[in-house]
């Protein structure tokens, strides 16, 4: 159901997902590179823009004991999972059973299409209310605060190995000399699911709920995977590449290159986070904390962009099944006094991040103030 413009009107603090007022920029490097000075629309107000030097020491969890079934690796780095997701919802995991030319062929592959035509990206672009396809700055969504990256968002149906959807993508939307790319990106999203479900064994074990209540809530789950291509900016100090903001999806697993520029706000500050080729970024998602009645953090993060380099990030958003309802396990509500958050679904979540709300760092919050309520009056 969409939401009416009076709707919107009547909720101020929506800001509507789409909320062009004037014509649209298109987001074409050869070009801006040429200008002297940064359009305005991609500038961020200052509080969004400040940092520090101080590294997070986050977790960097081994792996290979858990994945082994060895019981007390498994303790071990369940505690040390939990011990993140209490504090601020992130952490790195090595040992991950991930093939290192899997990881390093998305990354060729990722190149593969940035590099294409900007005409021919265009080709692909995301249609309004969609998280499908090509962005550029998300400039055909919004009109300021534009993040200086281009994206590439399809998505990847759980539990079938023959599920042609990613391949298909890819030839349907860049011609048949990207059959390679779908399949590629067909055994990367494959490598995520197996890796993303293992972590939610974690999550269940460290919360105390029965071990495999995550793993069976999400196996029939269509994730999202998202390129994320960061070009060299010349102001890099006045824009982000992503702004600030908690990911409304369930778990993210992020593989980003050497360059640096994600940065995690723990400890009320801004942590710049250490590349590390070997590991794989994990942060929580909104749909999670829920999931969790609160008791675990929707990590906020932002990325920088830096005048010398490209950076680049494989991001694996894990979603349910759309109509799936979300709520805790019963044993979790029972040990603990109340609901935090109402039952919802990751649909109707995700509709209002695409068509009424530009997920930040209060999209949950407003999604249960503002949408579910009118929701449910019809
Ligand atoms: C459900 C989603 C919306 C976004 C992609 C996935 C999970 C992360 C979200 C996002 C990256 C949060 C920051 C703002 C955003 C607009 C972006 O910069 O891309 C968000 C994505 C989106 O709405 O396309
Ligand atoms: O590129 C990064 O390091 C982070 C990107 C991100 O947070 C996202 O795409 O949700
Ligand atoms: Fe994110």
């Amino acid at each position: 159901m969409d939401l009416s413009v009076s709707d919107l009107l009547l909720c101020p603090q929506l800001n509507p997902a789409n909320d062009l007022k004037n014509e649209i920029l298109v987001f074409d490097i050869s070009i801006l590179h040429k200008q002297a000075n940064m359009p305005t629309q991609f500038l961020w107000p200052h509080q969004d823009l400040v940092g520090s030097q101080d590294e997070l020491r986050e977790p960097v969890i081994n792996l290979e004991g858990f994945l082994k079934g060895d019981k007390e690796a498994t303790v071990a780095a369940a505690h040390l999972v939990g011990a993140a997701c209490i504090n601020h919802g992130f952490f790195q995991v090595i040992k991950h059973g991930v093939d290192v030319d899997l990881i390093r062929a998305a990354h060729e592959h990722l190149d593969f299409i940035f590099n294409l035509p900007l005409a021919k990206k265009l080709d692909a672009r995301r249609e309004p209310g969609s998280v499908y396809g090509y962005s550029g700055a998300h400039a055909h969504r919004f009109s300021s605060k534009l993040p200086w990256k281009e994206t590439l968002s399809f998505v990847y149906n759980h539990g079938n190995s023959h599920d042609l959807a990613v391949p298909n993508y890819f030839t349907s939307s860049f011609g048949k000399e990207f059959q390679e790319t779908g399949l590629v990106y067909q055994k990367y999203c494959e490598a995520m699911e197996k890796l993303s479900l293992a972590i939610l064994e974690l999550l269940a074990i460290s919360l105390g709920v029965e071990r495999s209540h995550y793993r069976k809530f999400f196996e029939d789950g269509s994730s999202l995977m998202r390129c994320n291509f960061y070009p060299p900016c010349k102001e890099p100090g006045l824009t982000l590449g992503t702004g600030p903001h908690c990911d409304p999806t369930s778990l993210t697993i992020l593989h980003q290159d050497q360059v640096g520029g994600l940065e995690v706000f723990a400890n009320n500050q801004w942590r710049p986070i250490r590349p590390r080729p070997d590991a794989f970024v994990i942060n929580l998602g909104d749909t999670f904390m829920a999931l969790s009645n609160g008791r675990y953090k929707s990590c906020l993060h932002r990325a920088l962009v830096n005048k010398e380099s490209v950076r680049r990030s494989l991001a694996f958003f894990l979603c349910p099944k759309q109509d799936k309802v979300v709520r805790p396990p019963q044993d979790l509500i029972d040990r603990e006094e109340q609901r935090k958050y109402p039952d919802f679904t990751w649909s109707d979540l995700q509709e209002f991040t695409q068509k009424h709300y530009r997920a930040d760092v209060a999209t949950l919050q407003s999604f249960i103030h503002y949408f579910l309520p009118t929701k449910r009056c019809n």
